[in-house]
């Protein structure tokens, strides 16, 4: 958990990017499985290497390119993660979510995390994109928290709540931006699940996740969100629907990596589009819950 690190080792990153780059970010993108190619949009890029940033670990993930790209996106000075660290790749989560706090520490407002998932809900198709209403972190009801360990009240307090992570105004713009966008008809919101993976879920698991009310599931997004809101980041996420979860033992398809990044790769400029007006239109000095 975070309490491995020390206050200083995320102060350390966020002055090495500070003296690396001119940029000040006030938004920070993590981009998902196939997703990282909106970092190729922003203007004025400058960018690093995970592995010239002290602390930060390595992508080992297909589809995870490994750069912090710095630039500027409709006007706002963003930084964006070309590839995120999962728990499944043997990162402890205190490096799952270093960035976060070393978003915080550079002055970033407004975190905006995208991932690939699986849906369980019906109405939820492979291409759709899932507004993440609200997240089920399952690891963390067992202790695989973040947070676990001495708190760092630099960052947030011992027990922050959770109960409204996902800020609710720009679901609202999100939602208003898919109508100008004219894609309505692949967006809805919905609840999100984390699982630890790397194995993708067990049909019995499907079953269970769908009973317990989960829209769409992934391997990463809830530790990130919750460092986030416990230091007073305002956070918008969407999920990109990338297949359907196998829920029956009569389905003989099963889901692999390739198949997600596929997906990814055909509707990654939908979600640049959608992520790109959603930046252009945020009010930025909102300091989140
Ligand atoms: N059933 C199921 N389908 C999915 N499609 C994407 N993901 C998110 C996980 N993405 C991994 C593997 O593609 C890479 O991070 C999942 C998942 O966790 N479960």
């Amino acid at each position: 958990s975070p309490a491995d690190l020390s206050h200083d080792e995320y102060q350390t990153a966020a002055d090495w990017l500070r003296t690396h780059t001119r940029h000040r970010p006030e938004v920070a993108i993590i981009c998902g499985s196939g997703l990282g190619m909106l970092a190729d949009t922003l203007g004025c890029q400058e960018s690093f290497a995970y592995s010239d940033v002290p602390g930060f670990p390595q992508s080992t993930v297909q589809g995870h390119a490994g750069r912090l790209v710095f630039g500027v996106l409709k006007g706002k000075m963003c930084v964006c993660m070309q590839g995120r660290f999962h728990m499944y790749e043997g990162h402890t989560l205190s490096k799952t979510t270093f960035p976060v706090r070393v978003f915080k520490l550079l002055g970033v407002k407004t975190l905006i995390v995208t991932n690939a998932a699986g849906s369980l809900a019906d109405g939820l198709q492979p291409g759709d994109i899932m507004i993440i209403k609200d997240h089920i972190n399952f690891p963390g009801f067992v202790g695989l928290n973040p947070l676990i360990g001495p708190n760092d009240d630099k960052f947030g307090p011992r027990f922050p709540a959770m109960s409204n992570c996902y800020d609710k105004e720009l679901r609202c713009l999100a939602t208003e931006i898919g109508k100008q966008l004219e894609i309505t008809g692949l967006m809805r919101e919905g609840v999100y699940a984390m699982v630890g993976g790397p194995n993708f879920e067990s049909i019995a698991e499907a079953r269970l996740l769908h009973r317990l009310g989960v829209d769409a599931v992934g391997m990463s997004t809830a530790p990130e969100v919750v460092v986030a809101t416990h230091c007073g980041l305002r956070v918008f996420g969407l999920s990109l629907i990338t297949n359907k979860v196998v829920k029956t033992y009569e389905d003989s398809d099963s889901v692999n990596h390739e198949g997600v990044l596929e997906v990814s790769r055909l509707r990654s400029v939908t979600v640049q589009q959608l992520v790109t007006e959603l930046i252009g239109k945020m009010d930025i000095n909102n300091n989140g819950p």
